[in-house]
């Protein structure tokens, strides 16, 4: 345990009244419209919600990857509006880890390269039995001279998933994760993510449109026009369509 976790809360990212105003005037849009939350470690959650409701404004301000107009974001314990951009790309590299719907893995290198990228960009030494147990669990072992273009795309997600697990980070943001994938591979990469979530008590933050994806969660939260509209725990395919219908509805 690192000694910052020993007085941090059981949250691995809080959220405190996140607004985020893209334009201004008359045209302004408000995606994000005071979202508190909080992702508590070792959870699974998934961000689901109608089409332009602000899920990947949140999940980018949450990454740090966006500035809220207003509203904190907390993650490991630190406040990103607080940190330069050197001190937020270093909480990015060394605390978060990044699945996104396109692979987004570097087409020159290797896949043990891809792998290792992450932390030899942190200077962190790879702990080499933690890669071996990572790249067994994901089937990997034998593709890992290949280059992305030699890899399916659920080999190539998989390769981005023992990525963003190998530096150990406080979360996982996934966005789509099984957009681009054949509903077989999307299983194989949902599987291993719930399976990371109960035996390295890894914490994930999920953004999908897939109920199926869904519900492998611990926990769903809805969002429309920028706000937490509801939440459902220990979701199942039919209980999230019938939310998505709820909110979709006219009022
Ligand atoms: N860079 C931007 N400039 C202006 N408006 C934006 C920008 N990014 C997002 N928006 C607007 O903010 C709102 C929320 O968008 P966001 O992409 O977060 O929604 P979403 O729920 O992820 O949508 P989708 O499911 O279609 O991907 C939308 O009205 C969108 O048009």
């Amino acid at each position: 345990m690192r000694a910052d976790e020993t007085t941090a809360s059981s949250a691995a990212v809080t959220t405190q009244d996140l607004t985020r105003v893209y334009g201004s005037g008359a045209g302004a849009v408000r995606a994000l419209d005071g979202v508190s939350a909080s992702f508590a470690r070792g959870r699974f959650t998934a961000v689901m919600g109608p089409s332009g409701s602000g899920k990947s404004t949140f999940l980018h301000c949450l990454a740090g990857l966006d500035r809220p107009t207003s509203g904190a974001v907390v993650v490991a314990g630190q406040q990103l509006a607080r940190l330069n951009r050197t001190a937020l790309a270093k909480l990015r590299r060394e605390r978060m880890g990044f699945v996104f719907q396109a692979f987004n893995l570097l087409p020159v290198l290797t896949a043990e390269e891809n792998i290792t990228m992450i932390a030899h960009l942190a200077r962190r030494r790879v702990d080499r039995a933690w890669m071996a147990q990572l790249v067994a669990r994901l089937g990997l072992a034998d593709r890992l001279d290949h280059r992305p273009a030699q890899l399916s795309g659920g080999q190539q997600q998989r390769v981005a998933i023992a990525r963003a697990l190998l530096t150990r980070p406080d979360v996982v943001f996934a966005d789509e994760p099984t957009g681009n994938l054949d509903s077989r591979s999307g299983t194989e990469v949902l599987r291993f993510l719930r399976e990371a979530v109960e035996t390295e008590n890894a914490s994930i933050v999920m953004v999908t449109h897939d109920p199926t994806a869904a519900a492998y969660a611990d926990e769903v939260l809805f969002l429309a026009d920028g706000r937490i509209v509801d939440t459902l725990a220990e979701p199942t395919v039919d209980e999230v369509l019938a939310r998505l219908r709820r909110i979709s509805e006219p009022s």
